[in-house]
């Protein structure tokens, strides 16, 4: 049994990290274990301009402190400009442009609405080698909320991969089987994240003997053979599959309301919930792939240089930690994990 494992330091493909006293709280805990982040742009205003990314990429070098870099993301409007991508790839400033279809999720009301608007965006995008990130869900209100990845595969993705066809495009957060399969079977330029709580949670942990807000981001976690399948992809050593965690914050008085926000706040203790799964799943040696590797390699990115260690001992996780003047609650909040971050 292995109890200490050292890894190339890795990085998280998907982060939110907010803005102003949040972003204070909460970045450290991103720099504390990963080395780089694709920082999600869905603040209010969206960063849409080359000039906020940076000014924003600069106030999280501040909060986060040294050793941390943080990879810019476009928030993609149906008026964007082709220009502005381009100047702000060429300039170093973004290193992906981030699809919120309109209204799926938070702070996505300035998304897109349909993607023939933006499609002079991705053809620009996929001549310059600019990567695609998608939040994976249809909006219309017919579809039931349990089936809205799936059927964004078909509606949205699938024509997308065709019309674009050397576009590199990261499905993010995937919670269903169907598009554990569908990222599988496509071409080496779709790749997919997967989050923590997608490996942990199922659907019932949201009626868990009540309601449980804490346990509600978007997509909405599924069925148990989906969270398999899912758990099947991130340990299955395919490039195709690497982490993000989507950490979310939310304060807590924002999830334990009659209207609560969807995110989870899972940046404190992200890699020790990782290696857990993927030590249930006997593939602790595939951890390094999924957390350091698979993720730069697909963006084209140098591997880090540096090493993390885990070791083999209880974490427990508290109930809440202080933010913003509140409190936030995060993700595994009163359970104990198996390995720590060491040093
Ligand atoms: N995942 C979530 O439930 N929430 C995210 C947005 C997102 O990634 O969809 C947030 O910004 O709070
Ligand atoms: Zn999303
Ligand atoms: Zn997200």
């Amino acid at each position: 049994m292995t109890d200490r494992l050292t890894i190339r330091s890795p990085d998280d493909w998907h982060l939110h990290l907010r803005d102003g006293a949040m972003l204070e709280a909460v970045a450290p805990y991103s720099a504390r274990q990963f080395a780089r982040a694709i920082i999600m742009p869905n603040l209010v205003p969206p960063v849409t301009s080359v000039d906020a990314a940076r000014a924003y990429r600069e106030r999280i070098r501040a909060a986060a402190g040294p050793g941390f870099e943080p990879l810019m993301t476009c928030y993609l409007t149906d008026s964007i400009d082709p220009d502005e991508l381009e100047r702000g790839h060429a300039e170093g400033v973004w290193v992906a442009a981030k699809l919120y279809p309109a209204g799926a999720t938070t702070n996505s009301h300035s998304g897109v609405t349909d993607v023939r608007y933006i499609h002079a965006a991705l053809e620009r995008m996929q001549r310059i080698g600019m990567v695609l990130c998608v939040h994976g869900e249809v909006t219309d209100p017919e579809i039931d909320i349990f089936d809205r990845e799936a059927v964004f595969l078909e509606r949205v993705l699938a024509p997308v991969l065709r019309d674009f066809p050397d576009l590199r495009i990261v499905l993010e957060h995937i919670t269903t089987a169907d598009a554990a399969e569908f990222v599988m079977a496509a071409g080496p330029n779709l790749a997919a994240t997967i989050t923590p709580q997608h490996l942990h949670l199922n659907r019932n942990a949201l009626f868990a003997g009540g309601l449980r807000p804490h346990a509600y981001c978007l997509p909405v976690v599924k069925r148990e053979r989906h969270r398999l399948a899912v758990r099947a992809a991130a340990v299955s050593g395919s490039p195709k599959f690497f982490l993000g965690t989507d950490s979310a914050p939310h304060l807590k008085e924002a999830k334990e309301s009659g209207c609560g926000c969807a995110g989870i706040w899972n940046a404190p203790f992200a890699l020790e919930s990782y290696a857990a799964v993927f030590d249930e799943e006997g593939a602790l040696d595939r951890l390094e792939g999924f957390a350091s590797e698979h993720g730069p390699r697909f963006y084209r990115l140098p591997l880090n240089e540096g090493t993390v260690t885990l070791e083999r001992a209880a974490v427990t996780v508290p109930e809440r930690l202080p933010a913003a003047g509140s409190d936030l609650v995060p993700f595994h909040a009163g359970e104990t994990l198996g390995w720590r971050l060491a040093g």
